[in-house]
């Protein structure tokens, strides 16, 4: 991988050519426009290979890529074209390197990454659809930019609060964008997500400014390991930036269903007042919870960001840690709950490298 990551970008191009034009009926299985597709293959590889000697954590990540692919409509006789053109286009770019042993050794773990892939996609398949159906029910415009949206799927979803789904909307075909549930899982089956519309992010504009009640969008599998360990008492130390207050609010919601008395501090952090549009809501949970704390923090007031604010607080060392927002809180955020004292093991947040890719 080494050779390959300076000369990523024309591997990519070169690979997604080779693809289309030796399997042209592939091409109706991707965006029609390819910008973001392209480095989400290297990316796979590049996480899969960060991965390679922690087994569980790999195939993990490979089961949920699977399942994943399903809604693409990906099957398993498509598996062995990609990897035919993978090698291709490695093999023209990583010429300083390239032989026929490492040619075998790709061949022999593309083909182990794929049918970890292959398996997970053929079981998933007994037992929930490849995508679900879902028409917007509210939309609620909280900002300029911010839209709570809530969603009926067309069968039952099951998920567990601190999630995210993947989103497809009528406007950008086979674009799927990743958000987190704003709720725990509802007895009416409802879904809601928080969306903020950001420069150039197709999804998130039409999601804020065009979608409407009775427009039909499609949902992929839930996932992500952002959910509350219901076999500790320990207290939930809370950080959600910006719209990321969403699945900390899902969290507060399980937790209350749960009966638990642990305590939860909320570290709500937002650019300016304005920018705290769902503060109304979690200061209400405050009220009826009384082991539930809410702190906002206004960067302008404050003249510090979210992880500033919690060296602050504590001491934290007794709590479990939940981050959720942009990808540069996330990572000054874990120093900051790692300075004080919380062990890595027990701070959880979203994958950063999927939330870079999901800023759209
Ligand atoms: N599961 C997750 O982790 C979720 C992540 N998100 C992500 O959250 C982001 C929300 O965007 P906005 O609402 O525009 O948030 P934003 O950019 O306005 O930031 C919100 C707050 O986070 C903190 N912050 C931001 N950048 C920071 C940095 N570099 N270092 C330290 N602290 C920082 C500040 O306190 C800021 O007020 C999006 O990127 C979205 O993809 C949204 C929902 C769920």
């Amino acid at each position: 991988m080494a050779e390959v990551a300076p000369v990523s970008d024309k591997v990519t191009s070169y690979f997604y050519a080779l693809l289309f034009v030796r399997h042209p009926d592939l091409r109706s299985l991707f965006p029609a426009a390819m910008d973001t597709q392209r480095d989400r293959l290297l990316r796979a590889l590049l996480t899969a290979a960060e991965h390679i000697d922690n087994k569980d954590v790999l195939v993990n990540y490979l089961q949920n890529l699977g399942r994943g692919h399903r809604k693409y409509g990906t099957r398993a006789e498509h598996y062995p074209a990609v990897g035919e053109c993978l090698i291709g286009a490695l093999s023209k770019y990583a010429t300083g390197v390239w032989n026929a042993e490492m040619e075998a050794a790709w061949v022999r773990t593309y083909t182990t990454i794929s049918q970890v892939m292959i398996d997970a996609a053929a079981a998933d398949e007994l037992r929930a659809p490849a995508w679900w159906y879902a028409e917007i029910v509210t939309h609620d415009l909280r900002t300029p930019d911010v839209a709570v949206v809530t969603v009926r799927p067309d069968q039952p979803y099951p998920f567990l609060a601190g999630q995210y789904t993947s989103l497809e909307t009528p406007w950008w075909p086979r674009i799927w964008r990743h958000y987190s549930f704003a709720s725990a899982p509802r007895s009416d089956g409802l879904l809601s997500f928080h969306v903020k519309a950001v420069p150039a992010g197709w999804v998130s504009n039409a999601l804020v400014h065009r979608a409407r009640p009775g427009d039909i969008i499609r949902l992929g599998p839930p996932t992500g390991s952002m959910t509350v360990d219901h076999t500790t008492d320990s207290g939930l130390l809370c950080l959600g930036g910006g719209t990321g207050i969403a699945p900390i609010k899902a969290l507060v919601e399980d937790v209350a269903e749960h009966g638990d008395r642990r305590p939860v501090e909320v570290f709500y952090g937002a650019r300016t007042d304005h920018d705290l549009y769902d503060i109304d809501t979690m200061l209400r949970l405050q009220q009826s919870h009384p082991w539930l704390s809410v702190r906002a923090i206004i960067d302008q007031q404050a003249q510090q960001q979210l992880p500033d604010a919690i060296r602050a607080y504590g001491p934290w060392n007794e709590f479990d840690a939940y981050l959720s927002g942009p990808p540069g809180m996330i990572r000054s955020g874990v120093d900051a709950l790692r300075d004080s004292g919380i062990p890595s093991d027990r701070i959880r947040h979203d994958s950063v490298e999927e939330l870079v890719a999901a800023g759209s």
